[in-house]
């Protein structure tokens, strides 16, 4: 059997006691963006039914920008479903510790391609430091950001409800900042200073698994053929986290891997 654009194909995949992903593929970027933008947006407008406000975790990446794109095309759609955008706190899932306004910041890209345009308030959306932000090192920027996760959790819980954390993958199974066989990886805190990074720039802030996995869903975007031995990898039952990021993520709730086709590309030998 083979996956056609649109497939779902989760009970197809191996069942070793993880919480079942759930796979969406579509037929390119172009569409995999759409897709996962109008889903966004009603996921988000959902839980501000329930909550008046609603929580997302942001990626940098080239899909996971491309969807922020398509979110903001979407606000100015009055026909669509809707999303109240003031109402929405907006944080990173990683960051590259270099100066603000920089274009290697994920937190510039994201500003421009929806934060701006739709308006998010100043006061939610929750940067991690740049590097001339006052922080001599890494590690105070990722314990200053941690309080401040920490700051913005109800009472009694460790971490803010987050609806959605979005997540690109690298080529060798990379989320976040957390890299095959880091520090990162096998880090309990919940978010950490990485340093040395195999991908430029070399020191980056990252989210650590305690934080992304206690996130309601995670959606991780990934599209392009050069990924899709990494995402069939990771969907291998036995894949290791430490070895391959990707496969030591799950969601409370959901965790949706939304593909284009080349990505998904070599999902068969998975089973
Ligand atoms: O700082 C980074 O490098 C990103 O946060 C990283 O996690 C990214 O999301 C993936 O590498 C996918 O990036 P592309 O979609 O551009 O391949």
């Amino acid at each position: 059997m083979s996956f056609s654009p649109g497939d779902r194909i989760a009970a197809a995949l191996p069942d070793d006691g993880r919480p079942v992903p759930d796979v969406v593929v579509e037929p390119d970027a172009d569409h995999l963006a759409r897709a996962v933008a109008s889903a966004l947006v009603a996921r988000l407008a959902a839980a501000q039914a329930v909550h008046d406000t609603a929580t997302v975790v942001l990626t940098g990446g080239g899909i996971g920008t491309a969807v922020l794109e398509r979110a903001a095309a979407l606000a100015a759609e009055p026909e669509r479903e809707r999303v109240d955008w003031t109402a929405v706190d907006v944080w990173w899932g990683d960051e590259r510790f270099v100066p603000a306004g920089s274009e290697e910041r994920n937190e510039t890209g994201a500003r421009r391609a929806l934060l701006d345009p739709v308006g998010v308030p100043a006061e939610r959306v929750h940067a991690m430091p740049a590097s001339d932000a006052g922080f001599a090192e890494p590690e105070e920027a990722a314990a200053w950001y941690a309080e401040q996760l920490a700051a913005a959790a109800p009472e009694g819980a460790a971490l803010p409800r987050v609806d959605v954390l979005l997540l690109g993958m690298g080529p060798e199974g990379h989320v976040a900042s957390i890299f095959p066989d880091s520090p990162a990886a096998s880090d309990d805190r919940l978010v950490v200073a990485v340093r040395d990074c195999p991908k430029p720039p070399p020191t980056r802030i990252s989210l650590g698994f305690a934080a992304i996995n206690a996130a309601e869903e995670i959606w991780l975007l990934v599209s392009g053929e050069g990924k899709a031995p990494a995402v069939a990898a990771a969907l291998r039952a036995g894949a290791g986290p430490q070895q391959l990021p990707a496969a030591g993520v799950h969601g409370r709730r959901a965790t949706r891997w939304l593909l284009d086709a080349a990505a998904a590309g070599e999902l068969d030998a998975a089973r």
